[in-house]
């Protein structure tokens, strides 16, 4: 066993294989109902000397006379006699001291230089817990404090009388037969509610998932927490405990030894489909080896996310420590000092209320102290962000608590943030009463997601070939060989064929390949269908043709995709259809054009008059309570219905969202949203679709695939591919969608595809064709030679009837026209932005929109999110230009625009393009456009890269070339006098 040492059950020394994920907003919301809020957490967050630092004190909070009176009846007489008080005194002074330096530790932990080269990749994990050696000192005594707070709170539930809840603390049930997920889960509050020490974030994330090491501490503290009471003579024989024989039996079970097993044993095999067991066997192995190396790939890369965040906290200035006075409150908040401006960080804000959103979000309001306004900042809703108590100037900051940016108060004064914490629990309560900072970080390691990767990989090697398993063919068909699923045909378990059409679909609306995909589509007894298709070939089109006519067929849908853009993107096609469509997902990251579909809004608008009803009576009974609160027993007896007020709203929200969800025919969510327990809950889909598939990790797929019969997956290998940031994991294969290793399998048996494209003019279709699909992208006569010219009220200029233009910042004799070189964003996000293109793209909309072309059909891209936002700022100062859209490439993924413009930002002597040479990327930005390109870049550097070169021969051979200078259409007087390029 290493580092930590082993409590007298000895559970602790078995081994673990797998570290378990960060917890869900979710669960946490199912253990923080379990959380009690102890009378001194009121305000100013947990006691910590009933959480961190001491043992349960003899006024441990019990909170009823009844429960008061068992746990004194349960207690021995206190110890007698001098040499007794001698013990005790001595005991007393050792918990004192214990007491002050785990008090002061919160501030004091420095780690030594060894401890802070740490690096999170190198702390390797398996069943041991993971110790002093691996973690260095202050983490592992941080992770202490945290369980001890844990253990106290857990022997407490005992003394009043709780002890049904002790089960589910420890996670025995939901949760736990994953791998001790549940008790993971559990422990996050109680860990997050005390600060981490400064810069072993990263370390700290790691660790916290990590079972073996939480439970050998657990245990060592509960053990302390037991022994200290008996000592008190509160309980006579800690060892005779509720709570230390449950954990006694649960150290023992079949689930605590699999979640701390070394490596993952063989399960019986099963084989649901009634294959040979030996070939069942076989597919059981390829099962366990992909979630091996699948679970392996997952931590590589979240170690890398998790270094990276790292980086970006230690990153975030605070203010030197004597600068305090030279920064009043005032200056800070009202005065943009620099470092609120370049970090995306806003200091001294104070927590005003917080209430619980739909689905748990847990919301909290956040005001500027005094009558200060919100510094100015580029924070906009859904980002992600970093919220800690600090000092008056920011510094001092603590433990990062994550969560998202909800919405920006119109009070300018005001913000709103969905953490993954809420009132009650230990974490959420230490923001009360505190000045608070908050800080965007881009690389937030998002827990939730790898959380639910790794238990969608965890379930698919439980489930997979289990009979109960709904998904069961699509398992067989994606890890069974050709032979097998042959087999599987021949006994007519299921069919590869196509479904007949007749009278279903309109056909002239279709081409054959279409036609072919939607008939092989909804063949019910098909397990698995992949549909590829280039851009324009109709996916989306397809596919709400597919959702309409399977649940006409009778089938329930879940559709899902990798982002939530793609998934808007669907709801906005299915938006006027006849079908009961529920988007489910984070509020803040739904598009407001189709929030009217959200769970969120559903339910409330059913619940308004419900809700009007509850306010009036919650006011009412607060009412009384001013008046009486003279005599107890009545206060008490309407804190009692104001709490079962309380409970029975979130009992009919619950049956709503159930109810709700259940009569959806089609419900959308992104991937992981799709392991959201309200959706989980529901009886299994009979088809899953996932759209742009190709952008997807393979194991976040699983996590829809897992809760349907069949499964559709759409995409394009040669778009987008997921993004990965670790390079070890992207070379042991985690970039490879689950789309691409599926159109291999089987000499291409799964799949299907889309082979004429309906969107561009054929000279930007032809450039993808040929760098992208072999040649065999056709353009349908119907779009092939389509220019802006054609639409109506457009003019006839030489710009509306050229298909590609490239906008060149060079001159013709080759140097660079002045403001166009590129610039890193200082605010240390790694992107770029280029002043003198982000002009010319400017001026370019200008002349398309004078020119006729409506801003809505017009799409401006960059790869560069710094660049992105630069447009966005420039084009907000004109009025005329509303309505046109400006998005990052990866974000525009799924979508189309008449005229796109594509400012492609770099600008160096050295010839670095970045990830602009990634093709799938490029592919992607250029065939966007349906009409009209303009590429926007400096092609000296941008001609380095061979792919890139090609593609501004081919604008130069099937378009237009221009040198274009910043201002030189008119700069900001354009708005008023255009200077329209005239045809030459
Ligand atoms: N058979 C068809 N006849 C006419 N228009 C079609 C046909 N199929 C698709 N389209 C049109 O082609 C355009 C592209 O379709 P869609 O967006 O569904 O393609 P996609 O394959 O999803 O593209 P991408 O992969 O680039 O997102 C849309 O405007 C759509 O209406």
């Amino acid at each position: 066993m290493k580092g930590a040492v082993c409590c007298s059950c000895g559970a602790a020394a078995l081994g673990s294989a797998m570290p378990l994920p960060l917890p869900s907003p979710s669960w946490f919301r199912a253990s923080y109902s379990q959380l009690r809020v102890h009378s001194n957490h009121k305000q100013g967050g947990i006691s910590h000397s009933a959480s961190s630092a001491g043992p349960l004190s003899p006024s441990l909070p019990i909170r009823t006379a009844a429960g008061r009176a068992r746990a004194s009846a349960a207690l021995p007489p206190p110890l007698a006699g001098p040499r007794a008080k001698r013990k005790r005194r001595k005991k007393q002074k050792e918990e004192a001291a214990a007491s002050a330096t785990a008090e002061g530790s919160e501030e004091e932990c420095v780690p030594s230089a060894e401890e802070a080269s740490i690096s999170v990749g190198a702390v390797y994990q398996n069943g041991d817990p993971l110790g002093r050696r691996e973690l260095g000192k202050c983490v592992v005594r941080w992770i202490s404090q945290g369980m001890r707070s844990m253990a106290s709170d857990f022997a407490s539930a005992e003394l009043q009388g709780e002890f049904s809840e002790l089960r589910q603390r420890l996670g025995v049930g939901h949760g736990a037969s994953i791998g001790g997920l549940g008790f993971v889960i559990r422990a996050q509050p109680y860990l997050y509610a005390v600060p981490m020490p400064k810069g072993l974030e990263a370390l700290c994330f790691k660790a916290c998932t990590h079972y073996p090491t939480l439970f050998d501490h657990f245990q060592r503290e509960l053990r302390d927490v037991l022994q200290d009471l008996q000592r008190q003579a509160v309980i006579t024989d800690w060892r005779a405990t509720q709570s230390w024989m449950l954990l006694k039996d649960f150290a023992n079970s079949a689930q605590h030894r699999a979640a701390v097993r070394k490596t993952p044993q063989s399960k019986a095999v099963h084989s649901g489909l009634g294959i040979e067991l030996k070939k069942a066997k076989v597919m059981l192995k390829k099962i366990e080896d992909f979630v091996k190396q699948m679970s392996d790939l997952l931590r590589i890369e979240r170690d890398a996310e998790l270094e990276f965040t790292q980086e970006e906290l230690n990153a975030v200035p605070t203010p030197e420590s004597n600068s305090d006075l030279l920064k009043p409150i005032e200056y800070l908040v009202s005065h943009g000092q620099a470092q609120q401006e370049q970090c995306d960080t806003i200091c001294n804000l104070n927590v005003i209320s917080s209430s619980t959103g739909l689905g748990g979000l847990h919301l909290v309001l956040f005001k500027v102290e005094g009558n200060n306004r919100l510094p100015p900042t580029t924070l906009s809703p859904g980002d992600m962000i970093c919220v800690r108590t600090c000092n008056s100037s920011g510094a001092g900051a603590t433990s990062c608590m994550q969560g998202f940016v909800y919405n920006l108060g119109e009070d300018g004064r005001s913000i709103t943030v969905a953490l993954e914490s809420r009132h009650g629990d230990p974490t959420f309560s230490k923001l009360f009463g505190k000045s608070i900072r908050i800080d965007r970080i881009q690389g937030l390691a998002d827990s939730l997601t790898y959380e639910r990767n790794c238990e969608a990989l965890m379930l698919l090697q439980k489930n997979g070939l289990q009979k109960r398993n709904p998904s069961i063919a699509v398992v067989a068909s994606l890890f069974g060989d050709k032979e097998d699923i042959m087999w599987l045909e021949q006994n007519h378990l299921i069919e590869w064929g196509e479904s007949k059409l007749d009278g279903l679909v309109k056909k002239e609306k279709f081409d054959d390949s279409q036609l072919k995909a939607i008939a092989l589509g909804l063949n019910k007894k098909r397990p698995l269908l992949i549909i590829q298709g280039p851009p324009g070939t109709g996916k989306t089109r397809l596919l709400k043709e597919l959702i309409t006519l399977a649940v006409q067929q009778g089938e329930r849908v879940l559709v899902t995709a990798p982002t939530n853009a793609a998934v808007d993107n669907l709801v906005e096609r299915l938006y006027d259809s006849w079908l009961n469509i529920v988007r489910v997902g984070n509020p803040a990251r739904i598009s407001s054009t189709v929030s009217s579909k959200s769970l969120e809004e559903i339910v409330n608008n059913r619940l308004s008059d419900f809700k009007k009803e509850f306010e009036r009576k919650k006011s009412d009974l607060r009412k009384d309570l001013r008046l009486c609160l003279k005599d107890d027993s009545l206060a008490a007896g309407i804190r009692q219905l104001l709490k079962q007020l309380g409970k029975t709203l979130k009992k009919k929200e619950k049956e709503t969202i159930k109810e709700v969800l259940s009569n959806a025919q089609v419900v959308l969510s992104t991937n992981t949203g799709a392991a959201d327990p309200v959706i989980r809950r529901l009886d299994s889909f009979d088809l899953v679709i996932i759209d742009e598939a190709g952008q997807a990790i393979e194991p976040s797929c699983w996590i829809p695939i897992l809760q349907g019969k069949r499964c559709i997956l759409a995409g394009d290998q040669c778009q987008l591919a997921p993004v990965i940031l670790s390079r070890k994991a992207l070379e042991g294969g985690l970039g490879m969608s689950l789309l691409e290793r599926a159109s291999a399998l089987h000499d291409g048996w799964l799949t299907t595809r889309l082979t004429i494209q309906y969107r561009m003019h054929d000279a930007i279709a032809s450039w993808a064709s040929k760098e992208m699909y072999e040649g065999l992208l056709k353009s349908s006569p119907t779009v092939s030679s389509h220019l802006l010219v054609d639409s109506p009220f457009v003019k006839v200029t030489w710009i509306t009837q050229c298909p590609l233009l490239l906008l060149d910042t060079r001159m013709p004799y080759g140097s660079l026209y002045v403001g166009c070189e590129e610039h890193l964003d200082p605010a240390g996000t790694g992107s770029f932005y280029n002043e003198g293109e982000a002009d010319i793209v400017v001026q370019h909309v200008f002349n398309l929109i004078y020119s006729g072309v409506s801003p809505t059909a017009i799409a401006v891209q960059s790869p560069y999110i710094a660049q992105v936002q630069l447009l966005r700022d420039r084009l907000d100062e004109y009025p005329e230009a509303s309505g046109v859209e400006v998005a990052t490439v990866d974000s525009f993924q799924g979508r189309e625009a008449d005229a796109v413009i594509i400012s492609m930002v770099r600008s160096n002597t050295l010839g670095a393009v970045g990830f602009l040479g990634d093709s799938r990327r490029m592919n992607v930005a250029v065939t966007r456009a349906r009409k009209h390109v303009a590429v926007v870049c400096d092609s000296s550097t941008i001609c380095h890269n061979t792919f890139l070169a090609r593609l501004l021969r081919h604008i130069r051979r099937y378009g237009r070339v221009k040198h274009a200078e910043p201002g030189s259409f008119g700069g900001s007087g354009m708005g008023s006098s255009p200077m329209l390029p005239s045809i030459s």
